[in-house]
């Protein structure tokens, strides 16, 4: 009987905070929305201290952040979500460590496809950035089968940026056009552009805002050459304890910086 009344009310309580997003959003849905958010979750590891758990339960408690996340972003009609999940960088940390952010980076990839997963319900293409050649080849094996049943949704785009270092990215772009350059595919000398659509990141249009958690404010090797107009946003709460608030304060700041961004955006064409 207790259980039932606590369902209940929690039912009731979740009831009224999606009635009160519903209509928040559409406050928030008369200024322009993002069409692209990036997250760089940091502080996982720090939360599991703060709370006395073991290291890979921040790391869980990240990814219940994460689909917490992805839906209000979706529920918002921003279409293309892009995450930092782990960085060349990362590879450095202890063996064991990695060994288990990997297993753990497996079992949620298996879980964001499940048939009544977030990802089915709200139609979203699911890609992975970076050198997976890094990976291991469980993980890896689940990036491609995730990517090849997603390949037909078409409503929304997660980009999983794994194994990934902007830096990594930038030299491989080259690399790539200077190879087309020297096979021929086009004689005039390399620009921008030319760079730009070898970039991992050439799926997506550039970020609008980039939401880094823990008060920190360096990109840390992400999306450096997508974001020379991306609002930074950077709250001091740990990448776990992520709110709905955090992410409407960071879309009315980008609301705020549209005008001044945009013009900015447009003077560099
Ligand atoms: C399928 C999928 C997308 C899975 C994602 C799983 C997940 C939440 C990975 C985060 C890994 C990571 C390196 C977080 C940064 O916190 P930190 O370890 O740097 O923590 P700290 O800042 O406290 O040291």
């Amino acid at each position: 009987m207790e259980k039932q009344i606590r369902s209940g009310a929690s039912q009731l309580i979740e009831g009224f905070c999606s009635f009160l997003r519903k209509c928040i959003y559409s406050i928030i849905s008369i200024g322009p929305i993002p069409k692209h958010i990036a997250f760089i979750m940091d502080g996982n590891r720090r939360y599991a201290k703060c709370h006395n758990l073991e290291e890979g339960s921040g790391h869980r408690a990240g990814f219940s952040a994460l689909t917490k996340m992805l839906k209000y972003c979706y529920e918002l009609n921003v279409k293309c979500i892009t995450i930092y999940a782990f960085s060349i960088d990362n590879f450095k940390r202890r063996p064991e460590e990695v060994q288990s952010t990997m297993n753990l980076i497996q079992e949620k990839i298996e879980s964001l496809i499940e048939e009544e997963g977030i990802v089915n319900h709200y139609g979203v293409k699911v890609n992975f950035i970076g050198d997976l050649s890094l990976l291991t080849e469980p993980v890896k094996l689940a990036a491609e089968r995730a990517m090849i049943a997603t390949s037909c949704n078409s409503r929304a785009v997660l980009s999983i940026c794994i194994a990934y270092t902007s830096t990594n990215e930038i030299v491989r772009a080259v690399e790539k056009s200077c190879i087309a350059k020297r096979d021929g595919e086009f004689s005039s000398s390399i620009d921008v552009a030319d760079v730009d659509r070898r970039m991992y990141m050439a799926v997506a249009d550039d970020p609008d805002i980039i939401i880094r958690t823990s008060g920190e404010t360096r990109l840390s090797n992400f999306l450096m050459w997508q974001s020379a107009y991306t609002l930074l946003y950077s709250p001091r709460v740990l990448w776990p304890d992520i709110g709905f608030w955090h992410l409407a304060s960071s879309i009315m700041d980008f609301q705020r910086n549209f005008a001044y961004l945009e013009k900015k955006r447009r003077q560099s064409l």
